[in-house]
């Protein structure tokens, strides 16, 4: 039998403390379990944080867009690493983007990295399918047959690149309906961004550095929503960055358009202002927006405009971050800072609740996935996918201490609030006091 949890004195999604008990890979009882901790083969995890603040447990996280850059970028990240990172930052389950190389465009590819998911037993790894083939925006990849495969692919995106030839964007809609999948965009017009380097406007006025306008994003987005609208599809916007995409999702919601949007931890918390030291670290696609564009996406996602908060955790290495601004790759991590950030941002700020956390981060992502185990209450009989944190703690973000396999991290330095203290993989704990638990061969864990 495997070992169980007890979780003594914990706030589920913020409310009343309790303890709950974990066994089989479920979640056995809820309630005051005094008892069951002198039981034989039950560890007890004591739930006091921080200044005797009880910690919240939330459902595990929900990653709808994560970067693992296996196969092809091993030195910046596998999915091994990428997902340990993962779930030191509290998530069960992560979307792996298809923009490797090879691309996630075949069957074979995407079977390919959901088994080294599997193997690595750090968290579910849902890979994300191609939606053209090689990423090139001209053919449709093979999206039954990913669909069909042991991967069960849901979501299709040609992240990193926008699927800008709308009668492509057509047929991908109307092709993912036959098994109830989506398409995940990201929305930039390539002849607006030629030669981009930061958000257009004041800043990059004063920088000399070539602008990215917020139209280039809200007109992908607005035609995208009308699309969606004529062949009765599912439409996913990934980083939403702008108060004008925010208000073309607003539009789009209120005229009953099944759209979703994603806003990043980056895009919630900073502004094209970093950019001032042309510190490439800042610089990530779509770009750091304005200060009213911040505002926007924490008042969207508040309200329930902005479905998910999604990492794009985007690894890179050294040499192709430490050089000059025009040189450097576009995206930064955050698999292991989103929570912290989210808390500082939208619940220490008075916009969410607990619950609206597991809401954003946990339930909305895997619905919109089709993940079916994940994103559940903490509740009698639902799996133990499941993260424990401390609100109350405050930590600095130092980048050599990060776990993904990259350091281009752009909060280095700062002081963040909450802490994962425990992350639970059907029942197993992935993390505990804050470090790694790995699997044994049998798949259990210490
Ligand atoms: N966000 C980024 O700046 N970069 C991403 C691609 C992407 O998400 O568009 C990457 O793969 O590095
Ligand atoms: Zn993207
Ligand atoms: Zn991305």
């Amino acid at each position: 039998m495997s070992t169980r949890y007890l979780l003594r004195g914990v706030s589920p999604l913020g409310g009343a403390v309790t303890d709950v008990l974990l066994a089989d890979g479920v979640v056995a009882q809820v309630g005051d379990l005094e008892a069951a901790a002198a039981d034989e083969g039950t560890v007890v995890v004591d739930g006091t944080g921080t200044d005797g603040v009880p910690m919240v447990l939330l459902p595990g996280l929900v990653d709808l867009h994560t970067h693992l850059r296996e196969p092809g970028r091993e030195d910046t990240e596998t999915v091994a690493s990428g997902t340990r990172a993962a779930a030191l930052g509290g998530f069960t389950a992560v979307h792996a983007m298809a923009n490797t190389t090879p691309v996630q465009d075949t069957a074979g590819v995407v079977e390919q990295v959901w088994r080294l998911g599997r193997d690595a037993r750090w968290c579910d790894v849902h890979p994300v399918g191609a939606v053209t083939v090689g990423l090139a925006g001209e053919r449709l990849a093979e999206l039954g047959a990913m669909a069909d495969s042991a991967a069960r692919v849901r979501v299709f995106s040609d992240d990193g690149r926008c699927v800008d030839d709308p009668v492509v964007m057509r047929r991908a809609l109307e092709y993912v309906k036959a098994f109830d999948g989506v398409v995940a965009q990201h929305a930039q017009e390539p002849r607006l961004t030629e030669g981009a380097q930061m958000h257009e406007g004041v800043v990059s006025a004063e920088l000399g550095l070539t602008g990215w306008p917020a139209v280039a994003e809200e007109a992908v987005v607005a035609r995208d929503v009308l699309l969606a609208e004529h062949v009765g599809s599912r439409l996913h916007v990934c980083h939403l960055s702008t108060a004008g995409s925010v208000e073309i999702v607003r539009w789009a919601k209120s005229r009953g358009i099944d759209v979703t949007a994603e806003v990043t931890p980056h895009h919630l918390l900073l502004t094209d202002e970093n950019a001032r030291g042309y510190d490439p670290v800042f610089k990530v696609n779509p770009p750091l927006r304005t200060q009213a564009d911040v505002d926007a996406v924490r008042a969207g996602l508040a309200d329930g405009t902005i479905d998910v908060v999604a990492t794009d955790h985007a690894p890179h290495a050294r040499e192709d971050k430490d050089c000059e601004w025009a040189a450097a790759l576009p995206g930064m991590t955050g698999l292991e800072t989103v929570l912290s950030v989210v808390q500082e941002t939208m619940v220490d700020t008075g916009r969410l609740t607990w619950a609206d956390v597991a809401r954003v981060l946990s339930e909305a992502p895997a619905r919109i996935g089709r993940v079916p185990d994940q994103g559940r209450p903490v509740a009698v009989g639902e799996p133990a996918n499941l993260v424990l944190v401390d609100p109350a703690a405050r930590r600095v973000v130092v980048a050599a201490e990060q776990v993904t396999a990259s350091a281009n991290t752009p909060l280095a330095g700062r002081t963040l609030p909450g802490r994962v203290v425990a992350t639970f993989l059907r029942g197993q704990p992935t993390v505990l006091d804050g470090a790694p638990v790995a699997a044994t061969a049998d798949g259990h864990r210490a």
